[in-house]
């Protein structure tokens, strides 16, 4: 799809990133940390429903930007701007919102909740400086919750945790501390308390100020008391949790320890102190400062905005790896979307340089870009802007064919005068680096696409919208990456892949609301894959007489089990003449057409994969056409899958269940019913055990109520695509029946 001019620069990023972060602080200060450290790029994550969203109105209204509070089920949200997220009230697409809070300016992204669009959450962590993860008090740790943890860990992201929800009368404070520390594995450190009066009013105890926080109701929590905590039992409690907190800080910060240890007491400890060694050991990922409110009673939000401001890290604090760019342009794309009056619009983070309105850009795959247009993000209202600085995030318009992940540059020279400039703080040789693989990982030029574990047909109301539907479906696929567009040659139909019923389902109605077009779906199937069972070699001769014009193509090819290449040459001797004497181009479109076959398999059309197709002989006659080439080449592959015969494969589940000891007997016996194959099972804390385990997704249909259920709610269970397994010859009958519409 994807035109490859300039070859993607090939860099070893694991040993680029051990030797960069040895690099001397003074070279990391040089590049983009003047102006940065007033700026926080964090993301908003949670489980569904926790309040992401609820919270992101709440900041947006305490900073001046908007002028109402909006509620998710007014559907008046600012970042949930989709009409499905509205009727819905779930976050289906991350959006981003800028604004301002004491001096700092926050670019924030909300992202969904819900399992089916992780990539969404994927692709936004890559733009953010950490984040803010909402617990629901009254649920805790939940499945999802574990999942975007995890997300997060795997970038690096330092994090704070917002408990909210604490107006309802069964939030548990306690619990969700005690979630954090067994489910996820962290050190919380809490920095605030709840307090509700007789009537269930909530206020918040700070135990680094000992004071107690007050909102006001009749402007919106806008305003709020701090009222010093006064002698009392509570005060003690507080000041012993102040001192717990010191200590355990003071364990982590030898900054603080020192302090400690030559004032002699905790007491002595400055408030200042305590926030600096907090941050530190926050940006670390040592500890995670744990605060508490309700979004949707305006209380502890500002407090929120505060720690946000506090601890987490400026953008100059991270990506070391690109001071390769030194002041020149780096910029990554997180996201796509589409205006109906400005077309693509692409949101993008500067690492380093800035990025200006009508400037010429050149992507990581070598295209050539100009920017028409910027703008200030605020979801889906546009404020042009002339530049986006060095660690911020905007958006521009007027970007024909950069997709998510890719990297802009200003130009080729700056492209390459990056290369060589981390190959000299290396040492390293041009070869050396270009034979590490590694390099997309910094590059990020193909961003990981999860393989579509379900798959439907989709039709349009009539012929005539067939070319409009298309064009929607190519549309939402930038925006979307993790749906998959294919069409079905045997039955005629389009084909959508995608990530579950929920994913489906909302394009379906962003194609109706968007592009006005009520298209068909067919029943949700599961994707299974094929695998070839045995090598075969076969010949094909086709001779055809096309408009007066003789066509003549003769091919051998062989199917092999092979994973590493999809096509390749059987260079054998007595090949060798035939195959040296065919041309690059006629080589491109045999190839071409070969691969192709391998999207359907034989069985239930599933992609054939672990499969590799040899070119053995080759005879084209003078004057064939390109098409009539590719063609036999895709018949003789579907000749040998035929003779070959296929297995198919199934997509596999990693699922990890984390529940207390006395419910795993009852948890084990049933994922022993689901062809469930156990990995692990360790304990967590005292009380709990976590199960590492993978199950095929054609057994885990309504699975989380199910264990909810069998847990009575004690449980909690993160889930995601972890590849395609065999099955047996029992299991694999009844799916081939079952996608036959037989069984
Ligand atoms: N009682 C109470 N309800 C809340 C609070 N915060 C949010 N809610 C409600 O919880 C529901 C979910 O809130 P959202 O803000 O949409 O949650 P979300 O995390 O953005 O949801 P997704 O984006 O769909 O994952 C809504 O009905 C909110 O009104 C709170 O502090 N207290």
């Amino acid at each position: 799809m994807f035109q490859h001019a300039v070859p993607p620069m090939r860099i070893s990023f694991v040993r680029t990133r051990r030797k960069l972060l040895q690099l001397s602080s003074s070279i990391i200060r040089r590049y983009c940390s003047k102006g940065t450290a007033d700026i926080r790029n964090i993301g908003i994550l949670a489980h569904i429903d926790a309040g992401k969203t609820t919270t992101t109105e709440r900041m947006l209204f305490y900073a001046g930007k908007t002028h109402n509070l909006g509620e998710v089920h007014r559907g008046n949200t600012v970042t949930d701007y989709l009409t499905q997220e509205r009727e819905r009230g779930i976050t289906i697409c991350s959006s981003a919102v800028t604004f301002p809070w004491n001096g700092k300016r926050i670019n924030l992204l909300d992202t969904p909740g819900h399992i089916d669009f992780t990539m969404e959450v994927e692709q936004s962590l890559h733009a953010v400086d950490g984040v803010i993860v909402v617990l629901d008090g009254t649920a805790g740790v939940e499945a999802q919750t574990v999942t975007v943890w995890t997300q997060a860990s795997k970038h690096n992201l330092p994090r704070l945790v917002f408990v909210n929800k604490m107006d309802r009368p069964d939030a548990d404070f306690e619990k969700c501390v005690e979630d954090l520390r067994t489910k996820l594995d962290t050190r919380p450190i809490c920095t605030q308390y709840p307090a509700k009066n007789d009537e269930g009013h909530l206020s918040i105890y700070d135990v680094i100020t000992l004071e107690q926080v007050h909102w006001q109701q009749k402007d919106f929590g806008r305003s709020y008391k701090k009222v010093k905590v006064e002698p009392s039992d509570t005060l003690r409690t507080l000041e012993e949790k102040r001192n717990e907190l010191i200590d355990q800080l003071s364990g982590l910060d030898d900054e603080l320890a020192e302090v400690v240890i030559s004032t002699e007491g905790f007491d002595k400890v400055s408030n200042e102190l305590i926030g600096h060694a907090l941050r530190r050991a926050t940006c670390q990922q040592k500890v995670v400062p744990v605060l508490l409110g309700s979004a949707y009673k305006n209380i502890g939000i500002q407090r929120l905005m505060d720690s946000v401001n506090a601890y987490l890290p400026a953008p100059h604090e991270r990506n070391q790896i690109y001071d390769c760019f030194g002041n020149d342009l780096a910029a990554k794309v997180f996201k796509i979307v589409h205006d109906k009056q400005r077309g693509p619009l692409t949101l993008i983070r500067v690492l380093r340089g800035e990025l200006k309105r009508g400037m010429r850009l050149v992507s990581s795959r070598g295209q050539a870009e100009v920017v028409s247009k910027i703008y200030e993000p605020l979801a889906d209202e546009y404020r042009e802007m002339a530049v986006i600085k060095c660690g911020d995030v905007g958006i521009c318009s007027g970007l024909k064919s950069t997709v998510t992940g890719d990297l802009l540059t200003a130009s080729q020279t700056s492209l390459k005068n990056a290369e060589k400039r981390l190959r000299q703080s290396q040492g390293l040789s041009k070869e050396a680096l270009e034979e590490d693989d590694a390099a997309n990982e910094m590059f990020d030029i193909e961003p990981q696409i999860p393989d579509a574990v379900y798959f439907c047909s989709i039709e349009p109301p009539s012929i005539s919208s067939q070319t409009a539907m298309e064009l929607a479906l190519k549309q939402l696929q930038r925006e979307d990456p993790s749906l998959r567009v294919s069409y079905d040659a045997v039955t005629g139909q389009t084909v959508l892949g995608g990530m579950g019923e929920l994913h489906m389902d909302i394009i379906k109605s962003r194609i109706l609301s968007d592009y006005k077009i009520d298209v068909d779906l067919g029943p949700l199937q599961i994707a299974y894959k094929e695998t070839i069972e045995a090598p075969a070699i076969t010949t094909l001769n086709v001779e055809k007489e096309i408009v007066g014009s003789k066509q003549n193509v003769s091919i051998t090819l062989e199917l092999v089990k092979d994973h590493s290449e999809l096509f390749s040459l059987d260079k054998s001797p007595e090949n060798m003449n035939n195959l040296n004497a065919l041309r690059p181009r006629i080589l491109q479109v045999l190839r071409k057409g070969a691969i192709s076959a391998l999207e359907r398999g034989p069985r239930v059309g599933g992609q054939v994969v672990d499969t590799q197709i040899r070119l053995h002989n080759a005879t084209i006659g003078r004057g064939t056409a390109d098409s009539f080439v590719m063609a036999t080449a895709a018949q003789c592959v579907q000749r040998l899958l035929g003779l070959c015969g296929t297995r198919l494969l199934e997509p596999i589940m990693a699922l990890q269940i984390v529940a207390p000891n006395e419910r795993i007997s009852t948890i084990m016996a049933d994922l022993s019913r689901r062809r469930a194959l156990v990995n692990d099972v360790l304990p967590k804390g005292d009380r709990n055990k976590l199960i590492m385990v993978n199950a095929p997704l054609a057994e885990l249909s309504g699975y989380s109520s199910t264990l909810r259920t069998i847990s009575s709610g004690t449980a909690s269970m993160t889930m995601q695509p972890c590849g395609f397994a065999n099955m047996n010859p029992a299991d694999e009958s009844l799916a081939v029946e079952r996608a036959q519409g037989l069984a």
